[in-house]
């Protein structure tokens, strides 16, 4: 893929952020996904890019925009065919209520190479690059967690495992608990918790439970790109869910899902632009006249290469980005 396109691809997370963060803390989450649907949306238009979404906001009859199958990018004879995963806002409710962790995220692979992963459940585990390849969700969590101190060469006490903070984790933290493993749960935003585990001064060594499979696949192609891994297993909870993995020809839904199955190749561009502030990223800030910065990080499979960028926009002369 271009390389020119990693630098586009932050515009249009940028573009949702600026607008989702306006709803920070405002009790409305659907409005704050409208916007950041609508931001990514419009500056998606000027990317030479011939796009179908296969990871989206719901089927078309669900949603006006950035739907699964949804026609993307100006396309010219030349572009390259990709398949997009969009989030434009992970984190509606950290929005609403102020909280932080909330990002907005894309990943574009070539055509077939990313998995169309239903909105379900998925469970999880995803780790940093020393430790890729040393756990699993076939092994029990004790067991991952002495594997993953062995390749961390730290005491299981000083490992810290990152959980969403949810009741259907109950059990789980009791037994990392029992382990001697610090836990650090967390409201919402399990692609930027993910892609924590990647970087060791963010104090997380590993992400574990069970969050959306939507959000698996974005956090895969990120994790491709920095060199950690991600496992998966759909989490089907309703017989529609069943019946529909089914359909989309997804099989035995026990199946355990490897980085590859999740994206294949590595051939990914995965942007993403902080909108509340996290450890990953900051928050959209808003300045006196009519400024904005934004923080943002873009990375390719193909070389690996991380960038943080940090960008001041002058709102009054991009009118787009303002409402
Ligand atoms: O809130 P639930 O139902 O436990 O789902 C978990 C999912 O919710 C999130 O925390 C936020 O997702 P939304 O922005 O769609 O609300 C995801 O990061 C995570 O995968």
């Amino acid at each position: 893929m271009d390389r020119n396109l990693t630098l586009n691809l932050v515009r249009v997370t940028e573009a949702a952020a600026l607008q989702s963060a306006r709803y920070l803390g405002r009790g409305d989450k659907i409005k704050a996904d409208e916007a950041a649907v609508r931001g990514m949306r419009r500056m998606f238009d000027t990317l030479t890019i011939d796009g179908v979404v296969v990871i989206g906001e719901g089927e078309m009859d669900e949603a006006p925009m950035l739907y699964i199958g949804e026609q993307i990018g100006k396309a010219t004879k030349d572009s390259i065919k990709v398949d997009i995963a969009v989030d434009p806002l992970d984190g509606t409710t950290a929005v609403a209520k102020g909280l932080s962790n909330a990002i907005s995220a894309v990943a574009i692979a070539p055509r077939g190479c990313l998995l169309h992963a239903p909105d379900m459940y998925m469970e999880k585990i995803a780790v940093g690059p020393k430790a890729a390849g040393k756990v699993s969700l076939d092994e029990p969590v004790e067991t991952n967690l002495k594997n993953l101190s062995k390749a961390l060469n730290k005491d299981i006490s000083d490992i810290t495992v990152t959980i969403l903070d949810r009741p259907r984790h109950k059990e789980l933290i009791e037994r990392v608990r029992k382990t001697g493993a610090r836990i650090k749960l967390f409201q919402d935003g399990d692609v930027a918790a993910a892609i924590a585990t990647c970087f060791e001064d963010l104090g997380v060594d590993i992400l574990m439970g069970i969050g959306g499979a939507p959000e698996g696949v974005l956090a895969a192609c990120a994790l491709k790109c920095l060199g950690g891994e991600i496992q998966g297993r759909l989490y089907p909870i309703k017989d529609e869910e069943k019946e529909r993995c089914k359909k989309m020809g997804l099989g035995n839904v026990d199946t355990l899902l490897t980085m590859d199955h999740l994206v294949r190749g590595n051939e990914i561009i995965f942007a993403a632009t902080g909108v509340s502030n996290g450890k990953l990223l900051k928050g959209v800030v808003y300045y006196e006249h009519n400024r904005a910065k934004t923080y943002s990080v873009v990375m390719r499979g193909e070389t690996g290469t991380i960038r943080f960028i940090e960008a001041i926009h002058r709102l009054d002369k991009k009118p787009e980005y303002a409402k």
